[in-house]
């Protein structure tokens, strides 16, 4: 590929002329020693964003029964080779604003057009071409630094791309970023310290740089970090620009070197623009020209630019006058220019380059494929869950201490088939199933507590849900298999059970697996800890009642038996009693009645039944799969 690929949008990636630029014209400031440059491996040719009469309302928290405007008649574009600030008060509606651009908003209702140059972007288009650092971190806590970038490099860079080239482009974005001390510590979380906020922020922005965005969103990208730093990290981001990229960040209080290399502002207030053009002199001009107007709010001699500019609109907006200021930029000349280079920008939509016009229309929202993906994930995620004992400890030790306690309860009983014994060993088969489905408590946190770094990773396009999900999957079943070989021999053995291990084994094993891809199910459907917590252990035990054993199949009234049918447990108790008691182990019971007879479970085929629990996982996975997909939590 070519520079001229670059230029024009090509894939980035595979473009190694090692291209130093960056810097704003003259160089930084800074006088820095430490590079505040980015190679050709990461440029890509931005493109403008056009929004036209962007109104957005949702339903106020406060009050169900009423709708407030949170943006109002918002209208502006962002260049390629160039960087906007988003400013205003907070609570002003600059994020709301970001993630209507980015596509990012998931309830409310956003009328008036977004264009992608001068075309409606598909959400294959955002998850793939755009970047988004977000104000809160959203990072895997077990990963280090240098593990969490990698990681990213490899499900957004293109596989054709070597590895060394990917590790080349990682060891620059550290540099850069100033994150080489802290390389290889653990990233943490608020209950592990690891990387300190800052750090994190630059994290952040290291994963939305190595995917290459034609179009780059900050939300607050230097908030928690010192000035130094917020200048390192800025001149960073106007050097990406300055080659093409196009960048549009919130910011509150930037210091005067940040702010001067903005070439562009937009100024909210109450979802209004109060003013949007260029930066620098022309916008102090334009607030100087207002002042006289806004009684009694004189500049401040000690305050320059950004500083003013945001003191003199918020007070302005205290003192009840953000509409004043909103009025009088929509008379303004800067709005009626603004407006008509937002038509020009528009009715460019079909004059693209054959580049933009294929990114425009990608229908992949990945740039890995499945498999790629699906082994990533297993390479950085599982691969350090399984050296984790906060990861293990949960998965093995309920196994570990029941299956002492079937020993210790029940040992040497399995082959003793009188009478009297014959109801010991169905409540010890009973709870070789029962446990495994309540066993799967341990299993929602995975799902809950990850949910915002699923979809950001998601929104980000590193995989699709399905591949997230087999990878989760594949991840539990390895421990599965594991634990059910180590523990239903134990048990077996120990309780001198009859009949073939491997369906013991067998049972056992699918049991565990439905309890894992129904703890998925339920935690993808409740909205948080508090409620997959409530929910789970409620339909397990539901499902007890009706397993065969609390009551009988010949009991259970005629209105409930449709449960019984449906129960998955009844499945997994069936073919385990079978097992136990079939041929002439099936001896008589109750009232000459046989063991298998009174329970109901004489005329089951065994393996067809640990088939129907097979299905039964399938089923549960595509409910999961469902869930995952379609319910939102996050809301934003
Ligand atoms: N559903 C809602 N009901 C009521 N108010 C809401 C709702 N959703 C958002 N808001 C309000 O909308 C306003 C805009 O929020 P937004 O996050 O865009 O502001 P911001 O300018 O980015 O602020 P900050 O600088 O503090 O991040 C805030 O005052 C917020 O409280």
């Amino acid at each position: 590929m070519s520079d001229k690929d670059v230029e024009s949008g090509g894939s980035v990636g595979s473009v190694h002329t090692p291209t130093a630029y960056l810097a704003p014209a003259g160089g930084s400031p800074l006088g820095k020693t430490k590079p505040t440059e980015l190679s050709s491996k990461f440029l890509s040719a931005g493109m403008p964003v056009t929004f036209k009469e962007l109104t957005y309302t949702v339903t106020n928290s406060q009050n169900k029964k009423e709708k407030i405007s949170l943006l109002q008649g918002v209208s502006g574009y962002l260049l390629p080779r160039e960087m906007t600030a988003l400013m205003g008060p907070s609570g002003s509606g600059k994020t709301t604003l970001l993630d209507c651009l980015s596509g990012r908003k998931t309830v409310g209702h956003l009328d008036g057009a977004v264009a992608f140059a001068g075309n409606k972007p598909t959400p294959q288009f955002l998850r793939r071409f755009t970047g988004y650092v977000e104000q809160f971190d959203t990072l895997l806590p077990t990963l280090t630094v240098h593990e969490m970038l990698m990681y990213t490099a490899e499900l957004k860079r293109p596989t054709s791309e070597p590895r060394e080239e990917k590790q080349a482009a990682v060891e620059e974005l550290l540099q850069v970023l100033a994150l080489e001390g802290c390389r290889n510590v653990k990233i943490g979380s608020n209950l592990e310290r690891g990387i300190s906020g800052g750090q994190a922020k630059r994290v952040n922005i290291g994963i939305a740089l190595v995917s290459n965005p034609r179009v780059l969103f900050l939300d607050e990208p230097t908030s928690g970090l010192d000035s130094y730093t917020a200048d390192e990290v800025m001149t960073v981001l106007k050097g990406l620009a300055s080659h093409g990229i196009t960048v549009c960040a919130t910011i509150h209080s930037p210091t005067p070197y940040t702010f001067g290399l903005f070439d562009r502002m937009m100024l909210l207030l109450r979802g209004r623009v109060v003013y949007f053009g260029p930066n620098g002199a022309a916008a102090l001009q334009y607030f100087q020209a207002l002042c006289p107007c806004l009684e009694g709010l004189d500049q401040d001699g000690k305050k320059q630019g950004a500083e003013w500019i945001v003191d003199l609109t918020t007070t302005a907006d205290r003192q009840g006058r953000a509409a004043d200021l909103a009025d009088a930029y929509a008379k303004s000349e800067l709005k009626a220019a603004a407006d008509s280079e937002v038509e020009r920008q528009l009715g460019m939509a079909s004059d693209l380059d054959e580049a933009t016009r294929k990114d425009l229309a990608v229908k992949r929202e990945t740039v890995t494929p499945f498999w790629w993906a699906l082994r990533t994930l297993l390479k950085y995620r599982t691969a350090k869950n399984y050296k984790s004992a906060e990861f293990l400890g949960p998965r093995v030790a309920d196994k570990l201490i029941f299956s002492l306690i079937f020993m210790s309860l029940f040992w040497g009983i399995g082959d003793n088939l009188e009478a009297n014994n014959i109801p010991n060993i169905a409540a010890m088969l009973f709870m070789w199933v029962v446990l495994p489905a309540y066993g799967a408590a341990s299993y929602v946190p995975a799902i809950v507590l990850e949910r915002p770094l699923f979809v950001r990773e998601r929104n980000d396009g590193l995989y699709r849900v399905i591949t997230y999900l087999v990878a989760k999957m594949t991840e539990e079943l390895g421990i599965a298999l594991v634990n059910s070989i180590v523990f239903a021999n134990i048990v077996f053995w120990a309780v001198d059970l009859q009949g073939s291990f491997a369906v013991f084994w067998a049972v056992y094993a699918v049991t565990l697996c439905c309890g894992i891809v129904l703890a998925y199910t339920i935690a993808a459907i409740s909205p948080n800890m508090d409620v997959a917590n409530a929910a789970l252990p409620a339909y397990v035990t539901m499902l007890l009642f009706f397993a065969g054993m609390l009551i009988r199949w010949a009991d259970i009234p005629k209105y409930w038996r449709w449960f019984s049918l449906v129960d998955v447990l009844r499945y997994a108790f069936g073919p385990l009693m079978k097992n136990q008691f079939s041929g002439d182990r099936n001896v008589p019971f109750v009232d000459g009645i046989s063991v298998l007879d009174y329970y109901s479970f004489g005329g089951i085929s065994m393996w067809g039944w640990v088939g129907i629990e097979v299905a039964f996982f399938a089923v549960f996975f595509l409910l999961a799969f469902l869930a995952l997909k379609y319910v939102r939590h996050v809301r934003r």
